[in-house]
């Protein structure tokens, strides 16, 4: 099978990622980064009264000329109106939030007024009507879909939510993602470990990235190199109704990559394997029933790219969450090698100089397995296949690793 290129493998993977239908009810405090299912309409007018905007006094424009004298005849305060009816010469003490009595038609800031004592006031300033009053339902309107289905949920559209009077929304639901970690050689961090044994890091490493995307995460453990082991957890990922199956290792040609026959024997459907890519060459991409099935190549700085260009898009698109932005250029401050058929990710260091210029300067080395470099790492630098060297200072571009 020949390599795929990068975009066409994403093409492919998209074609199935079908959006999630599916709402959940959810209280306001956790629904943050959640899409709405449907419109929200406002249950209150907001204010729903005509609102004081300062502290003064209310007062009727014509009376409160500069210079007049006001007989202050009573309190309006945020929370405790003053109900009666202003007359000629007459004013109300008001604060900012307190509704502005009906007979008024402007508020005066009480730095433009003089107390004299025995409840009266000088105005300093004439009162200009309609000034510093917040009209009933100039927010919003009892009835208004305010917030559209599908807008993403943040801090400031869930305190428009709460303002609107919702204690809780009907969202989409997340994506399930279930990870599996392949392999004799994994232990979790903390267990006890043999001399050929290392840690199951990208488990991690996945299961926070898919949870930044947008997923809920089933983490299924690590299955040893056997075909009943792993079919096993496979089928623990198909009774928990998985929308995406993650494999971790196991995706590429040794006696003991076992990942694609037992998903095949499984009933999966290949739709892909091996990506013009490095790292992450090995990528498997396939069809499980309704799950999507993902098979990550092993080495970590492998899985966690190929996650960056396939997992996050595909979370995203059945989340129906819009894509995260992660491109831009930046300056190379160092010579860039030719490059083969296999679009390559170099991880690298940002930097802004005194210009405000991006520059970006890749680390040493470029082994898929040293976690240590990518999480130093601000970005990987895009080379396209067959790209020809680079001098130092020429624009190329980047991927980022946090956006
Ligand atoms: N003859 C060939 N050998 C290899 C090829 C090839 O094309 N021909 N491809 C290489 C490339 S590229 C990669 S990437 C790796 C990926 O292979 P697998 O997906 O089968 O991964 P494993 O062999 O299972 O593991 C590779 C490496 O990563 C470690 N690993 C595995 N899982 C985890 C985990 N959850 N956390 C941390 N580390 C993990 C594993 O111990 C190995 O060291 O294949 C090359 N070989
Ligand atoms: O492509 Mo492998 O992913 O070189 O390490």
């Amino acid at each position: 099978m020949a390599l795929i290129p990068v975009d066409e493998a994403l093409a492919r993977i998209l074609e199935h990622a079908h959006p999630l239908t599916e709402a959940e009810t959810l209280p306001l405090t956790q629904a943050d980064g959640r899409v709405l299912a449907e419109d929200l309409a406002a249950r209150l007018t907001q204010p729903p009264f005509d609102a004081s905007a300062m502290d003064g006094y209310a007062v009727r424009a014509e009376d409160a000329t500069e210079g007049a004298e006001l007989a202050v005849i009573g309190v309006s305060a945020a929370g405790g109106a003053w109900r009666g009816v202003l007359g000629r010469g007459q004013a109300v003490r008001i604060f900012t939030g307190a509704p502005v009595p009906a007979s008024a038609d402007s508020i005066v800031i009480q730095e433009d007024t003089e107390r004299l004592g025995d409840n009266r006031i000088r105005v300093t300033a004439k009162a200009v009507p309609g000034r510093h009053i917040r009209r009933k339902g100039q927010d919003f309107a009892e009835g208004e879909a305010v917030l559209k289905a599908g807008t993403v949920m943040d801090y400031a559209r869930l305190m428009l939510a709460a303002a609107m009077d919702h204690a809780t929304l009907s969202v989409r639901r997340r994506p399930l993602v279930a990870i599996l970690a392949t392999g004799d050689e994994l232990v979790r961090p903390g267990e006890m470990r043999g001399p050929d044994q290392i840690v199951a890091s990208s488990l991690y490493g996945t299961a926070a990235f898919a949870k930044a995307a947008g997923a809920d995460v089933l983490d299924l453990g690590i299955a040893r190199d056997a075909q009943d082991d792993i079919a096993a957890a496979i089928r623990r990922a198909v009774a928990a109704r998985a929308d995406i199956l993650v494999t971790l290792g196991g995706a590429s040609v040794g006696d003991h990559d076992l990942v694609q026959p037992v998903l095949t024997d499984l009933g999966m459907v290949l739709d892909f394997w091996r990506i013009a890519m490095r790292p992450g060459k090995p990528l498997m991409v396939g069809r499980l029933g309704a799950m999507q099935v993902l098979g990550l190549p092993g080495n970590p700085v492998s899985t966690l790219v190929c996650s960056l260009l396939f997992l996050e898009p595909l979370i995203r698109r059945r989340a129906c969450l819009p894509p995260f932005k992660r491109t831009a250029t930046a300056l190379a401050t160092t010579d860039l090698a030719a490059n083969d058929h296999r679009q390559d990710y170099l991880r690298a260091r940002l930097e802004v100089d005194a210009k405000g210029q991006l520059r970006v300067t890749p680390a040493p080395k470029q082994d898929s397995s040293q976690t240590k470099i990518l999480a130093n790492s601000d970005c990987l630098i895009i080379r396209p296949p067959n790209a020809s060297s680079l001098p130092a200072g020429s624009p190329c571009p980047i991927l980022l690793l946090r956006p």
